[in-house]
């Protein structure tokens, strides 16, 4: 079985996922060289699949441009895809009219990491959360304002601000707006792209409860995207890791917190802070900088044109440095190259898959 056909097509309640995605690539195309003249493509999401039960919470984690955000966009068809599927509660999201996606729209949402950039300041906070419900021709007059009212109670705020505009607010107001004007359709699934990211770190865990709330009330189910494991670590089921727009190791969280198998999770993990002292990590360091998706071709190329000249005689910086942390017990250090490699996802025991030979 390969990870497409088996990755949790069924659920932790036994019933067939809300989301599943299958094989989903996107590429940009850019062009490159001096005169611009060659055609690359940014793989920037590179053959991923997952699901998503209902009521659950699936984490993407991974570096700054792994392909995160372009995955939460690509399900929601905010960018195309260049290949894959995607299905909401049965119905094929990539392959369906415009006219009937703007109806799937009102079940799937998205919360942005950016809490100024994605409230127009121009707008009084009830047109931010009451234009959707006016779009969709949900509620208007008197029922829209008890509405939008209600939603921000729910979200921690006063029915008088909306009144209001962004600027008057924090951050963490601000993002509590944004999740208001998400939940305004009723959604059943939303895309967190970084919610917390932009926030001060005693913020961060109000606006992670309160999205808990909100799940449990509203049975919503989250794709919750961050760069930092230790985020996600009480908000999630399941965790996907990604690198270099695929994913590396996916599993449930307890399962990859005791025991990851990549060494990408590994040097993720060990880099997060554990607010437990007796939890005893080993210290792994990440050699080099993320490669960029559209220098990763180039670079596998080399990799596997050095391996076949035999070319690897000469050790690099990193591979001395490799050597070096040999001889030290408490630290190992994971070269970028190493992880350049990225074979297909293997199911190593039940629900926990890791990108490595079979
Ligand atoms: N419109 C675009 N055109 C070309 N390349 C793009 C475009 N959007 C994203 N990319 C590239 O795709 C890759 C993945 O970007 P993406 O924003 O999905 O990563 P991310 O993991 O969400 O990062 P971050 O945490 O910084 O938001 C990056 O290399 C980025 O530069």
């Amino acid at each position: 079985m390969n990870a497409s056909e088996g990755m949790d097509s069924v659920n932790k309640h036994g019933s067939q996922p809300l989301l599943e995605v299958k094989n989903l690539k996107t590429y940009f195309p850019v062009k490159r060289g001096l005169l611009r003249k060659h055609v690359g493509n940014v793989k920037a999401v590179d053959d991923v699949s997952f699901t998503v039960g209902h009521q659950e919470t699936v984490g993407l984690v991974g570096e700054s441009g792994c392909g995160k955000s372009t995955v939460g966009r690509t399900i929601l068809r905010l960018i195309p895809a260049t290949h894959g599927e995607v299905s909401f509660n049965g119905e094929d999201v990539l392959g369906t009219s415009s006219g009937r996606m703007k109806q799937l729209r009102r079940e799937m949402q998205m919360i942005f990491q950016d809490p100024v950039g994605s409230l127009n300041p121009r707008m009084t906070i009830r047109r931010i959360i009451g234009e959707p419900m006016q779009v969709h021709k949900v509620a208007s007059g008197s029922e829209l304002d008890d509405r939008i009212a209600v939603l921000l109670e729910k979200c921690g705020m006063l029915p008088e601000h909306m009144y209001r505009y962004p600027h008057e607010f924090s951050g963490g107001q601000r993002q509590r707006i944004g999740i208001a004007r998400a939940l305004a359709l009723n959604p059943k699934f939303i895309v967190c792209d970084e919610p917390v990211s932009a926030l001060d770190v005693s913020v961060q865990s109000q606006i992670l409860n309160l999205l808990a709330d909100l799940q449990e009330e509203f049975g919503l189910s989250y794709l919750f995207i961050a760069h930092n494991l230790a985020v996600v670590e009480h908000f999630c089921d399941r965790i996907a890791v990604m690198y270099l727009g695929r994913i590396v190791e996916m599993a449930d969280r307890d399962t990859l917190y005791a025991n990851p198998i990549h060494p990408y999770t590994k040097a993720l993990l060990s880099a997060a802070p554990s607010p437990d002292p007796r939890r005893k990590k080993q210290r792994i360091m990440l050699l080099g900088d993320v490669p960029s998706p559209i220098s990763l071709f180039e670079d596998e190329k080399k990799l596997a044109a050095d391996i076949a000249a035999g070319n690897i005689e000469e050790m690099s910086e990193e591979e001395k440095a490799e050597r070096a942390a040999e001889a030290s017990d408490d630290i190992e250090i994971v070269t970028r190259k190493r992880l350049l490699d990225r074979p297909p996802l293997v199911e190593v025991e039940n629900g926990h898959w890791v990108s490595q030979r079979a």
